[in-house]
């Protein structure tokens, strides 16, 4: 297997108590907008390495990553104490499907994130190249607390550059929240509720759909399409919707 890259923090932003994001400098061979990586920390005389999402695109001069500091986790707690000009290392080779190449044929595109799965959907917004392909792009963010609604000025950024093609839902759970749903995504889905907020509909016959994050929000959003006649994608059998759990459904 490939060697490990060294890296070096290069920045940090504090979103709450627990959510932050690495700015990172690393030589790292090319990646798809939409991807993730490792990231390993040397803890107690083992490398401990976790899959980080990508949020840059691939054509900017470092690398992004959004991290929630898991309670009674190994690495997330360490990575949460890392200062500009800490090491840190990075695996050689990004995975991942959740890319530009890998969206079927459609005309609108639905990304769906809960917490920290926002991540490789502003690495692909970012990027342009579904910008380029679809005429609608909707960005859907639930969190349980408004500070956790992330990248306020990148998402500014999409509106002023897309105008009405671009939509941002967020939907905050645990506090009201100006602008935002107070609901889960997938009851949001069942109840017709983000669609009729936005004044679309969820079509398989147009509509393509991510969802990234929470194994429970993945499942029982994929569950909610399903009932209105989308299926997931899968290279030999095709879809409509795409999916990467940060974590294991049975362990989560
Ligand atoms: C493809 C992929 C991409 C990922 N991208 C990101 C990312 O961009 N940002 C990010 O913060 N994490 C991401 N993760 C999760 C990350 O890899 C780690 O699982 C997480 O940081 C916890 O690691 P730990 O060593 O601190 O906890 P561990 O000691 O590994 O485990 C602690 C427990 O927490 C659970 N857990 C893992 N993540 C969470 C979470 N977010 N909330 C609640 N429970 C959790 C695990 O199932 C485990 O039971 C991704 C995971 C995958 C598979």
């Amino acid at each position: 297997m490939a060697e490990w890259i060294q890296g070096r923090v290069i920045g940090r932003r504090d979103w709450s108590d627990k959510l932050f994001s690495l700015r990172v400098q690393a030589e790292l061979p090319p990646y798809q907008a939409g991807q993730f990586t490792r990231l390993a920390l040397d803890l107690a005389g083992e490398r401990v390495a976790r899959a980080y999402s990508f949020v840059n695109p691939p054509s900017s001069d470092h690398h992004e990553f959004l991290l929630v500091r898991v309670q009674g986790g190994r690495l997330s707690p360490a990575l949460g104490q890392q200062a500009a000009g800490a090491p840190l290392w990075l695996a050689p080779q990004a995975g991942g499907f959740l890319t530009e190449p890998e969206i079927p044929e459609g005309d609108r595109l639905w990304l769906l994130a809960t917490g920290t799965g926002i991540g490789p959907f502003l690495s692909l917004l970012s990027d342009g190249a579904v910008a380029r392909r679809f005429a609608r792009l909707v960005l859907v963010h639930g969190v349980r607390e408004g500070a956790e609604l992330v990248y306020p000025e990148l998402i500014a950024h999409y509106s002023r550059q897309w105008g009405e093609r671009f939509v941002y839902q967020p939907l905050v759970t645990r506090q009201a929240w100006p602008g935002a749903l107070p609901l889960r995504i997938p009851a949001a889905l069942l109840q017709g509720v983000l669609a009729q907020r936005l004044g679309l509909s969820l079509d398989p016959a147009q509509d393509r759909v991510l969802l990234c994050g929470n194994p429970d929000m993945v499942a029982d959003s994929l569950a909610a399409l399903e009932a209105l006649g989308f299926s997931r994608h899968r290279r030999r059998a095709p879809g409509q919707v795409l999916l990467e759990n940060y974590w294991s459904p049975a362990s989560g």
